[in-house]
């Protein structure tokens, strides 16, 4: 069986979702509240289509305020940029960051994702899913609508087909690697298990799922 190793970076506006996506995906949970106060990278292997991938998911967290935004498009081999379809703002902000993701990786050198986080909430929505696809389509990415409280049946979905396509390009395109400098460790772990942010930051750099 074929291992390799992928490197998912997982973006978008505050309160959009990022977190739950991740942690839906990763561990099939939903976890209401999460601590933001930095990014968190964990490590996951998953297989299928008979291939095993070692994957590192960076969940990020006001990565543009913290001016680490252009090491994180680097570093990613694979990007998730999540909105809200009930926050406009956070649908502008993820079209800002795929023409971001455009101009800095070449077009077709990453695999990308746009995701229109919390469906459930359709009486709040403001986003047609019209228009999620027709930024897609913009920007030549997949697009999916999935809702992280409801179930992980479309995260699941989303993160598959990311990694199929991350896949593929890796077998193309085999790019030089390059290390994050620095992350935080923060949250999520601290709501998974219990700990606080400064125990986490300590004890564990990264969490493997
Ligand atoms: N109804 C609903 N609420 C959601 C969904 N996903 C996330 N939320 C809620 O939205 C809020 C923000 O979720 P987070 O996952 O912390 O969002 P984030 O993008 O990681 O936020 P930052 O860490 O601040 O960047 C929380 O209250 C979640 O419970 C969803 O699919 N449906």
């Amino acid at each position: 069986m074929t291992v390799n190793r992928l490197r998912v970076v997982v973006l978008g506006s505050s309160r959009c979702g990022k977190s739950a996506v991740v942690v839906r995906y990763l561990t099939k949970r939903y976890i209401g509240e999460y601590s933001s106060t930095g990014d968190f990278l964990y490590n996951h292997r998953v297989s299928f289509d008979g291939v095993t991938s070692e994957v590192e998911v960076l969940d990020t967290c006001g990565c543009a305020k913290r001016g680490c935004l252009p090491e994180h498009l680097r570093w990613g081999d694979a990007f998730a940029v999540v909105y809200s379809v009930c926050d406009r703002r956070s649908f502008l902000a993820a079209a800002e960051l795929l023409a971001l993701l455009e101009r800095t990786r070449l077009p077709g050198c990453a695999a990308v994702t746009l995701l229109g986080n919390k469906r459930d909430l359709e009486h709040a929505r403001v986003v047609k899913t019209e228009e999620g696809q027709e930024l897609s389509l913009r920007f030549g990415c997949q697009f999916y609508e999935v809702s992280a409280a409801e179930s992980c049946a479309g995260a699941a979905l989303a993160f598959h087909a990311l990694l199929r396509e991350a896949r593929a390009l890796a077998l193309l395109l085999p790019a030089p690697r390059r290390k994050l400098a620095a992350y935080s460790v923060s949250k999520v772990i601290g709501s998974i298990l219990g700990l606080s942010n400064k125990s986490v930051r300590k004890k564990r750099p990264s969490l493997s799922i």
